[in-house]
């Protein structure tokens, strides 16, 4: 029988709020079973771009990254953002092990080709070592992977972390029961984006259709429902997406997202 296994994926808002972050690092250590820990950190990486002078770019939710851009989110996301997830992570007991794509060759990539917008050194997933990762989830050590993947030639490329999560989820769906759950700090799809009591609790491929058409996902929402539905047209199990409160199973409020 397959195992259980819980991809989570959270985002900038959540990390760059020290109590908030504790708070959910909290609960992702409690969490029953094997998991992987999957983090953003597009905020703290455009605030640093600022400090020294760089303009950010965002196309559909998605950051166009020149060599400079790539250099800041090296910085951090696989150290800074990573290392200090991994550190307090540890100190709750958790056996964490930080990983960018390029570490045990675990998620490689092909640089995105240039169609009408070129991305810079953005990374669009070919393959994930689901061996090596079968490994040091038996080994019961909890990966924690930041936005990078690498092209095998050297390059390290930046790779949106939904994109991460779901592509993991898609690679690691063979080998275990998977559920894929997207942590921020909005408790799920929202019909009005400032109405938190808003929540669409169930999305179906259909209900996706409308809400695009009715322009009610916009932003980093975009990408995120992207990778929500080509998870689930790929064999992972249960996708959820919610605020923290969602992995404490007595909390229902949080979108669920089926075909
Ligand atoms: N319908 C919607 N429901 C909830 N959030 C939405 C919606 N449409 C757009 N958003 C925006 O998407 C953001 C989440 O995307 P993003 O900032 O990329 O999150 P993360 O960094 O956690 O991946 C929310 O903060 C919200 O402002
Ligand atoms: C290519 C691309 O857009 N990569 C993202 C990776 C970080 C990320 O996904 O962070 P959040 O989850 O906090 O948004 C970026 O650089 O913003």
């Amino acid at each position: 029988m397959k195992e259980k296994l819980s991809i989570v994926k959270i985002g900038g808002n959540v990390i760059e709020n020290t109590s908030e972050l504790e708070k959910f690092l909290t609960l992702f250590s409690e969490l029953e079973g094997l998991k992987i820990l999957v983090h953003g950190g597009g905020k703290l990486a455009t605030q640093l771009a600022t400090k020294l002078g760089i303009k950010s770019k965002m196309v559909g939710g998605r950051r166009i990254t020149d060599a400079e851009t790539l250099d800041i989110i090296t910085m951090v996301y696989a150290g800074l953002t990573n290392k200090n997830i991994v550190a307090r992570l540890q100190a709750k007991n958790c056996n964490a092990i930080g990983l960018s794509g390029a570490d045990g060759n675990s998620i490689q990539a092909h640089k995105r080709p240039v169609k009408h917008v070129d991305y810079g050194f953005a990374g669009d997933i070919d393959s994930v070592n689901t061996a090596l990762l079968a490994h040091l989830l038996t080994l019961r050590l909890t990966p924690v992977f930041c936005a990078m993947s690498h092209d095998g030639k050297g390059q390290l490329l930046n790779t949106n972390a939904d994109t991460i999560a779901s592509e993991l989820a898609i690679g690691l769906g063979d080998i275990f029961v998977t559920t894929l759950y997207y942590c921020f700090e909005k408790p799920g799809v929202l019909l009005n984006v400032s109405d938190d009591t808003s929540v669409v609790k169930e999305i179906d491929t259909k209900k996706y259709k409308q809400l695009l058409a009715g322009g009610v996902i916009a932003d980093g929402m975009l990408p995120k429902l992207e990778n929500c539905f080509h998870a689930l047209n790929n064999k992972v199990d249960t996708v959820c997406l919610g605020n923290m409160d969602m992995l404490d199973k007595n909390d229902s409020m949080f979108t669920t997202l089926t075909l």
